[in-house]
């Protein structure tokens, strides 16, 4: 291992702390790795929804990007929400410039249902940031929103992993079953073999910030030097921990639990 893995988050940010920048942050730091963030929009946000929204200005995205890779080791980055297809465009060409693994959280719509980027940013993300990650982590509704196609099985899921690396261009794509029936499964497609990594469901609400943990456990996996598989494989332990042990807090869908692998003993 390293001996300082740094990884970086480009996201949106979520006061009261459970996804965003903040569910981030707290995964990498949970997972000792030094975390960096850039903030793309303020969101103001809990547990029951999206109350609004304030993008930053591209060129001081742009500004925090570049403090960030001009001056500090970099192992590994996530994006997570990012709102305008102005914003995509010029990450575009920073990213191309990083030749450390991407991990893309192609964040679209909240668990509450409120749109987190733009309509027409979606068709961007998939045509021109897509072919430029190492691993996308849709859930089901993103899965079918990059390919068109309904998924409703596990073999749609297989299927879709598949269709994202060939026909979109990604490295690899984990598809996320949270939003399924029966066991929480995610299917791996690294561009040869399907994986797959299960857990129990959970009889909870408290969901929120899910996928954030999720790929940022994954980013900060990688920032140590670990391969994907058992990057993924780590960070499944680490969410289905979070989960198990999530915070009924708030007044909606409560936040996961960060510290909760500590008691579990997933590997670090
Ligand atoms: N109730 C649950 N019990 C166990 N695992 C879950 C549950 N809900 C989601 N997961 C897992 O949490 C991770 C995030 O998945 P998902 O909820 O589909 O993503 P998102 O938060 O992006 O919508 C996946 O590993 C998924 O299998
Ligand atoms: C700023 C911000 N980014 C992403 C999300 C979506 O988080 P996710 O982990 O997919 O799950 P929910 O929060 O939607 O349950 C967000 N809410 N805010």
């Amino acid at each position: 291992m390293r001996n300082i893995p740094c990884a970086l988050t480009i996201a949106g940010t979520d006061p009261s702390g459970g996804a965003g920048i903040h569910a981030d942050l707290k995964t990498f730091q949970e997972l000792k790795t030094y975390g960096m963030s850039v903030i793309t929009s303020v969101v103001a946000q809990n547990t029951t929804g999206v109350q609004a929204v304030h993008h930053i200005p591209v060129n001081m995205i742009e500004q925090q990007l570049d403090s960030v890779i001009s001056d500090m080791p970099l192992h590994a980055f996530k994006t997570g929400m990012i709102p305008t297809i102005e914003i995509m465009e010029m990450l575009a060409g920073k990213v191309s410039e990083l030749d450390v693994p991407y991990v893309m959280d192609p964040v679209m719509v909240a668990t509450s249902g409120d749109p987190l980027i733009a309509e027409d940013a979606r068709t961007y993300l998939r045509d021109h940031l897509l072919p430029m990650t190492s691993l996308v982590t849709p859930n089901i509704s993103e899965a079918e929103e990059i390919t068109g196609e309904k998924i409703e099985t596990l073999e749609d899921m297989r299927c879709a992993a598949a269709l994202i690396v060939h026909e979109f261009g990604a490295g690899a794509a984990l598809i996320k079953g949270g939003h399924l029936k029966g066991d929480a499964i995610d299917f791996l497609y690294d561009g040869e073999s399907i994986h797959s990594f299960s857990s129990e469901r959970i009889e909870t609400t408290n969901t929120h910030g899910t996928g954030c943990t999720y790929s940022a456990a994954i980013t900060a996996y990688l920032s140590q030097g670990y391969s994907l598989g058992d990057a993924v494989k780590q960070a499944k332990d680490f969410v289905t921990a979070a989960i198990r042990h999530s915070f009924s807090i708030g007044k909606g869908n409560g936040p996961t639990n960060h510290w909760a692998h500590r008691s579990e003993g997933v590997e670090q």
